[in-house]
């Protein structure tokens, strides 16, 4: 399977774009005319340049408003089609995509686009070039691929074939499977675009929303299934016309691509087993059990006060590890790493971003196989050297440098607690947290996709839609990401805005990536008193909020007086009931919430997301919470 991506995917002038294309492991490139138009050099300078980056021109795109035209018309777009092959003939590349005509005199008629299509094969030929044609989404005449296809079928020319695009098919809703009908001969080349779903005119949705495959909600899979089911062994290539792409970073918008591509024909290798088709082999998505531990990294008078609030949240200390400095604070299923090494990743980290959780350890089936997938997909494996009597953890990078550690009970893993750390013997009764409910990270919106793909390929995690978090000063937008069991849960908050609460935390932290850690407890009512009790300072919710939550909701009697009391936020759904009691913003900018949920509640009190927020953003402009 050849990968390949069209040069408008990503930004940059084109050799940025092809050494970005390059990098993430591409076999070539789609070169869009304007690419290839705005650059300066020879048609045959750039065809080296592609080369020498061992990259192939897959295809040259796009020709646009050609058939079925009257005279005199119909002649100039013949002579118009000769300079291009003589343009790709300097270029070396032998298949050009014509897109479905939307020329206000295209007069329509397949016997008519047929006959056109079948001179144009007859012109390529002679050059030893191929011809594809896309049905465009609003093309004038033909905007269905079975349209396009019985075009191709009655030119009857073997240098005239048909080119697919998923986004052309499935925004018009179109049933992939009627691509299987296509001998797989004569699709000279496939175009893979996801995009969100959103109701808007077709043109418009396709020029600035689509994006990676698994980023949005089309059913590229179903496409893609469809595809090789016909025999298809062209390139699979990406086209994806995006706003934020197109200003974003290219490496990181091309490495996305390539992982994007590489997890969907994993997809379509496990769906239709009996095809053969070569593909990267990889473990599957692996599921995950649930967050082992967090790890913080950070010194002197900061650690003091975070270990100083992980004892008002019942947290005690239950090890030491055995050579470095670090702390394990635990609690139910919890474990809290406290890092104060002057040395090393988490040192470098603390250097960059000041306290900030630096590590996560996830708990999985097999630690040997989340990595190997990973790899696949193009993460770098973590490795720190190992001292004696510690255990290798398999671990790699994730985005913006962070760092996710795999342990699992086979391989003996999990074991680390007791052969790395010395337990301090203390016992203790905690305030009833049991476990990780979910992680929050923020992040600028445009990494929003790139994080949410990175989970999603990696584990067998599912994407919420996107909701609105109003903060007084911007939007941030927020997506949550669980495992079907919901044991590990993560939201994605991204900020637009360094002002909103969210964008600020980026900026003080230089980027740092978990704003907040949440933990379950069953009982919030006694979570809340023993806090309490331990001097836990919770955050202070208005007057306000709780009159309206008395309007809101049916709260049995005396409810509303014990949530007020303890700043218990509240919220519900079709299943059922959530509490939620935030800790006030610590360094930074980062704070810990406590949660219950009740009778299957699904969310994570969005609702209540702006009274938490401004009554932060009271604190922290009020008292000032004390920075870095
Ligand atoms: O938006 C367009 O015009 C356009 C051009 C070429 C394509 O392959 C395509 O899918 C869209
Ligand atoms: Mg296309």
């Amino acid at each position: 399977m050849k990968t390949s991506i069209a040069t408008v995917s990503i930004s940059g002038n084109l050799p940025e774009k092809l050494e970005a294309i390059a990098e993430a492991g591409f076999d070539g490139i789609e070169i869009f005319e304007q690419d290839f138009i705005a650059h300066d050099g020879s048609p045959r300078e750039v065809g080296d340049m592609i080369r020498s980056m061992g990259l192939e021109i897959t295809l040259f795109q796009p020709f646009r408003d050609f058939e079925g035209l009257p005279e005199p018309l119909r002649a100039k777009a013949f002579d118009r089609a000769e300079r291009k092959f003589d343009l790709m003939q300097e270029l070396g590349t032998e298949l050009v995509l014509v897109c479905s005509s939307c020329h206000p005199q295209a007069l329509g008629g397949i016997d008519r686009a047929a006959a056109d299509f079948h001179e144009l094969g007859e012109r390529a030929a002679r050059r030893g070039l191929r011809v594809g044609y896309e049905a465009l989404a609003w093309g004038r005449h033909v905007n269905d691929h079975r349209d396009a296809w019985e075009i191709v079928r009655r030119a009857d020319h073997e240098n005239v074939g048909i080119i697919l695009d998923s986004f052309h098919s499935l925004a018009r809703q179109i049933d992939p499977d009627t691509i299987r009908r296509i001998p797989g001969d004569r699709i000279f080349f496939v175009q893979l675009a996801d995009a969100p779903q959103i109701e808007m005119d077709l043109l418009y949705w396709s020029r600035h929303f689509r994006n990676m495959p698994g980023e949005g909600d089309l059913a590229v899979t179903d496409f893609m299934r469809a595809v090789m089911a016909t025999g298809y062994a062209g390139p699979i290539s990406l086209e994806i016309f995006n706003d934020q792409f197109r200003s974003g970073p290219p490496k990181t918008i091309a490495k996305d691509g390539h992982r994007s591509l590489i997890a969907l024909m994993d997809d379509v290798r496990r769906a239709e087993p009996a095809l053969a088709f070569t593909s990267a082999e990889m473990p599957a998505r692996s599921s995950v059990d649930g967050v082992s531990f967090v790890e913080f990294a950070t010194r002197g008078a900061e650690a003091d006060r975070l270990e100083a609030m992980l004892e008002t949240l019942g947290f005690h200390q239950s090890g030491r590890h055995i050579a470095k400095k670090l702390s394990l604070w635990t609690q139910g299923e919890i474990r809290i790493v406290v890092n104060r090494e002057t040395t090393g990743y988490a040192s470098s980290a603390y250097n960059m971003h000041g306290t900030s959780v630096c590590d996560i350890g996830l708990s999985v089936p097999d630690a040997a196989d989340a990595v190997a997938r990973a790899r696949q997909l193009g993460a770098k494996p973590f490795e720190q050297p190992v001292g004696p009597g510690e255990l290798q953890i398999p671990a790699i990078r994730g985005l913006s440098g962070s760092v996710l550690h795999f342990i699992d009970e086979a391989s003996g893993l999990s074991d680390v607690w007791s052969v790395e750390f010395t337990s301090s013997g203390a016992q203790a009764t905690g305030a009833g947290l049991t476990r990780i409910d979910h992680l929050a990270q923020t992040m600028s919106y445009d990494e929003m996709l790139s994080w949410s793909l990175f989970y999603t390929t990696l584990f067998e995690m599912d994407k919420s839609p996107m909701v609105d978090v109003v903060d007084p000063d911007g939007l941030v937008r927020s997506q949550a990401l669980e495992t079907r069991d919901g044991r590990f849960r993560i939201t994605l908050n991204g900020a637009e805005t360094h002002r909103t609460m969210a964008g600020n935390f980026l900026a003080d932290s230089f980027g740092a990536s978990v704003q907040h850690v949440a933990f379950s407890t069953d009982d919030i009512f006694s979570t809340a008193e023993e806090l309490a009790r331990r001097g836990f300072e919770p955050l202070p919710m208005s007057e306000n909020y709780y009159a309206d939550l008395a309007a809101r909701f049916d709260l049995p009697p005396g409810m509303l007086d014990r949530l007020a009391a303890a700043n218990i936020l509240y919220d519900e759904d079709a299943g059922g009931a959530f509490f939620q009691l935030y800790s006030r913003p610590y360094a930074g900018g980062m704070f810990f919430e406590i949660v219950e949920r009740r009778a299957g509640y699904g969310g994570y009190g969005a609702p209540n997301a702006p009274f938490r927020i401004a009554a932060q953003k009271r604190l922290m402009r009020g008292k000032g919470v004390p920075s870095r």
